[in-house]
C-alpha cells in the first residue's frame, strides 16, 4: 500500500533489470532507494543470451502481441531473467523492463516482452513491470524512462552544475539535467530524448561485411574516413528536426546502412561512426545551458573512435560515467531497481520535458508476488 506523501520514507533495496536493444543480454543490478534518493549500489549481474535464443529474439523483432514468434521469444525473456533474477537474495521489490520488441508511441503503441505476474510468482517478490505503456496512453514517448534516475544519479555524484547523461547502446538517448531543481518534475530539472541510431548500425555493418558482432574498439572506423555526402544525407532526416522530447524504435534508420553500400569496408565503419557522433551533437544543441560535462553510458562508451569525434566537437568533457563512480554496464539496470520503487510509492516516472506525456505520470503495473508494503 502507498503511504501519504511527503513522509520520508525508508530505502528498500531493489532489483532492476535490463535486455537492451543490442540483445546481448540480461543486466541485473541492485539499488538502495527511497525512490527520491539513492542511498547506494548493490551487486550486479549479467546473463548473456545464447546465440539460439538471441537467434529467437531478432526473429521476433518488429512484432506485436499475438504474432508469430513473440510466445517462443516471451519464453525466452521469461526463463533467462527468471534464472538471473532469483540469484539475488534479501531485495525488496524489482523493477522488470523485459525485451523491447516494437515501439511505435504514435501508432500501436509500444511492446515490451515479459509477463511480471509470472516473475512475481516464481520469485516470490513484488515486481513492477510494463512501465512505458502508461506514459504512450497518456500522449508521451514512452521513452527514455532512465531520466528520473539520472536526476538522482546527478545528486547522489554531487553534481552543481547542469550535466549530461549520454547512453550509447543500439540507439543512444540524452538527458540534460540542472542538479539545482528540487525534483525531476519541477520546472527545467530534465530534458530527455533518443538523439538517434548509436550503434545498431555500425553493428548491422559489422555483421554483414565481417560476420562479426560490432566494430572493437573502432578499430576498422579508426582506418576510414567519414563521407561528408552521406553524413549530410543522413541528418536531413526529419528526425533531427524535430523538438524534443522523440524516441526511436531500434530499427527506425535500418536503411543507414543503404547509405554507405558503395563504400569500403573502413569508410562505411567511420562514416556510420561518424553518423552516430552527429546525430549526438544535433541532440545537444537543444541543451537549455551549455552542461559541465557529457557523462557516457552503455557499448559506445568502449568505442574510442565515437568518443573522441563527439569530444572534438564539444566544449565540455565527454567521459565515460565511470569517470563519476558510476558503472556504465549497470546503469540502465540500476535505473530500473529505482524507478520500481518509485512506482510501489506513488511517485511520477515521467514528465512533459522527458516523453512529452501530457502531465507527470508513474507508469508501470505492480504484481505482487508475496503480500507486503514497499
Ligand atoms: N569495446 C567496444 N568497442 C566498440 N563497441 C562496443 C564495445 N563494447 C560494446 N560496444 C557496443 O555497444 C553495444 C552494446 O551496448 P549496450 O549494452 O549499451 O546496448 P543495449 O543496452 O543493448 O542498448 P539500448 O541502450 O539501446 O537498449 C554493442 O552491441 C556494441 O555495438
Ligand atoms: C522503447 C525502448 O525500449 N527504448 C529504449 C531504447 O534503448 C535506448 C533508447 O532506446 C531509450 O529510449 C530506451 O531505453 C532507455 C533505458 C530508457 O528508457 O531510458
Amino acid at each position: 500500500m502507498l503511504k501519504p506523501k511527503g513522509k520520508p520514507q525508508a530505502p528498500v533495496r531493489a532489483l532492476g533489470t535490463m535486455s537492451g536493444t543490442s540483445l546481448d543480454g540480461v543486466d541485473v543490478a541492485v539499488v538502495e532507494s527511497d525512490g527520491e534518493r539513492i542511498f547506494g549500489f548493490g551487486e550486479t549481474a549479467y546473463r548473456e543470451y545464447t546465440n539460439e535464443e538471441r537467434e529467437v529474439l531478432r526473429r521476433a523483432l518488429g512484432r506485436w502481441p499475438g504474432e508469430p514468434g513473440v510466445a517462443e521469444a516471451a519464453e525466452v525473456v521469461q526463463r533467462a531473467h527468471t534464472e538471473v533474477m532469483s540469484r539475488f537474495r534479501d531485495v525488496e521489490i524489482a523493477g522488470f523492463h523485459g525485451q523491447t520488441l516494437a515501439h511505435e508511441p504514435r501508432g500501436r503503441g509500444t511492446h515490451q516482452l515479459g509477463d511480471g505476474a509470472a516473475l512475481a510468482r516464481a520469485l516470490g517478490l513484488p515486481v513492477v513491470w510494463d512501465f512505458r505503456s502508461a506514459d504512450v496512453r497518456f500522449g508521451g514517448e514512452g521513452a527514455p524512462l532512465a531520466p528520473f534516475f539520472h536526476f538522482a544519479c546527478a545528486k547522489w555524484i554531487g553534481a552543481r552544475e547542469p550535466l549530461c547523461f549520454l547512453n550509447l547502446g543500439g540507439v543512444g538517448n540524452l538527458t540534460y539535467v540542472d542538479p539545482s531543481q528540487p525534483a525531476p518534475e519541477s520546472e527545467g530539472a530534465l530534458l530527455a530524448f533518443d538523439t538517434g541510431p548509436a550503434n545498431a548500425p555500425i553493428n548491422d555493418l559489422m555483421q554483414e561485411r565481417r560476420g562479426e558482432a560490432c566494430d572493437r574498439d573502432g578499430a576498422l572506423a579508426a582506418k576510414g574516413d567519414v563521407v561528408e555526402g552521406a553524413l549530410e544525407l543522413f541528418l536531413d532526416d526529419p528526425f533531427f528536426s524535430r523538438m524534443p522530447p522523440k524516441s526511436l524504435d531500434r530499427n527506425a534508420f535500418a536503411e543507414m546502412v543503404g547509405l554507405v553500400r558503395e563504400l569500403s569496408d573502413a569508410d562505411a565503419a567511420a562514416t556510420l561512426t561518424g553518423m552516430s557522433a552527429a546525430a549526438v551533437l544535433r541532440g545537444m544543441e537543444h541543451c537549455p545551458k551549455p552542461p559541465e560535462r557529457v557523462l557516457v553510458t552503455g557499448g559506445g562508451r568502449k568505442n574510442p573512435v565515437l568518443m573522441e569525434m563527439m569530444a572534438v566537437a564539444l566544449d565540455c568533457p565527454v567521459v565515460p560515467v565511470e569517470e563519476a563512480g558510476l558503472d556504465g554496464d549497470m546503469l540502465e539496470a540500476q535505473a530500473f531497481a529505482h524507478l520500481a520503487v518509485r512506482v510501489a510509492r506513488g511517485m511520477a516516472t515521467s514528465c512533459p520535458s522527458t516523453t512529452g506525456v501530457r502531465g507527470a505520470i508513474g507508469g508501470g503495473e505492480i504484481s505482487r508476488g508475496v503480500a507486503g508494503q514497499v
